[in-house]
């Protein structure tokens, strides 16, 4: 497979325009930032990151990467947006911490590195590819036997598209209009199927709500929107 087919060259340019505004908290990454100590926690929870080779899949700017360095991972990030490493690099000077990362797709780097990896993430990336399940089946292959992958992404469904475009795109402009299509939106049932088939045992299904008074963002039961998955590849 061509190392880069599995990707929409529009939706990595929407990355790649914004990048700058990347570690800005009050940028249009600013649902990144906040929801990134929650996701931290939770990944962390499920397999603690201190001393573990990390992947981390469509990494953008770096702050779930860097996050997870902070905690002691030694951290490999890759992205097909040149801009956003750029700036991911670049902020490694800032905070001092260490990544390493790639221009490449997850398809072309399981090729290189099979079975490398403790723990692949894979987060708010896979609602912007043509083909969600190739990707998955790429980031089963990048983790070692009895590893653990997480993904997080959209779920898609009349409340979705209500909070998640509307809500979010329109109304409280949290996000610029046409960050997200819809129709890539992807319900828990379909990305179970892709990670099952790849190989891959759920563990946890855990569903993100943000509430627009108090401008929070908290895990728990409600999988309507945002959720997030955790997944075991089989030892
Ligand atoms: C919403 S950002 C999420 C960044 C990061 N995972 C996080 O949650 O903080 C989506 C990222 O996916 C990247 N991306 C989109 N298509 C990709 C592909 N086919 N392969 C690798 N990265 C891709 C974009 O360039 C962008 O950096």
């Amino acid at each position: 497979m061509n190392a880069h087919a599995n990707s929409d060259p529009a939706e990595v340019r929407k990355f790649s325009d914004l990048a700058h505004r990347w570690w800005d908290p009050t940028s249009e990454f600013r649902p990144l930032h906040e929801i990134n100590p929650l996701r931290l926690d939770w990944i962390d929870g499920q397999t603690p990151l201190a001393g573990k080779t990390v992947l981390d899949v469509g990494c953008g700017g770096g702050i779930l990467s860097e996050g997870m360095a902070a905690r002691g991972a030694s951290v490999t990030g890759i992205d097909l947006s040149e801009k956003a490493l750029g700036v991911a690099r670049l902020h490694l000077f800032e905070s001092g911490l260490k990544v390493d990362y790639h221009l490449t797709s997850a398809e072309a780097f399981a090729a290189e590195r099979p079975a490398q990896f403790d723990v692949v993430t894979c987060m708010e990336m896979l609602e912007h590819v043509p083909d969600p399940a190739s990707t998955v089946v790429a980031c089963a292959r990048l983790v070692k036997p009895g590893g653990m992958v997480f993904f997080s992404t959209l779920n898609r469904n009349p409340k979705s598209y209500l909070f998640a475009i509307i809500g979010a795109e329109y109304v409280l402009n949290l996000l610029p209009r046409g960050t997200h299509d819809y129709a890539k939106f992807i319900k828990p049932s379909e990305l179970a199927r892709h990670t099952r088939e790849a190989g891959l045992e759920t563990r946890t299904l855990t569903g993100m709500s943000y509430n627009p008074f108090s401008k929070t963002y908290s895990l728990g039961r409600d999988t309507d929107v945002n959720y997030l998955l955790s997944t075991a590849r089989l030892a």
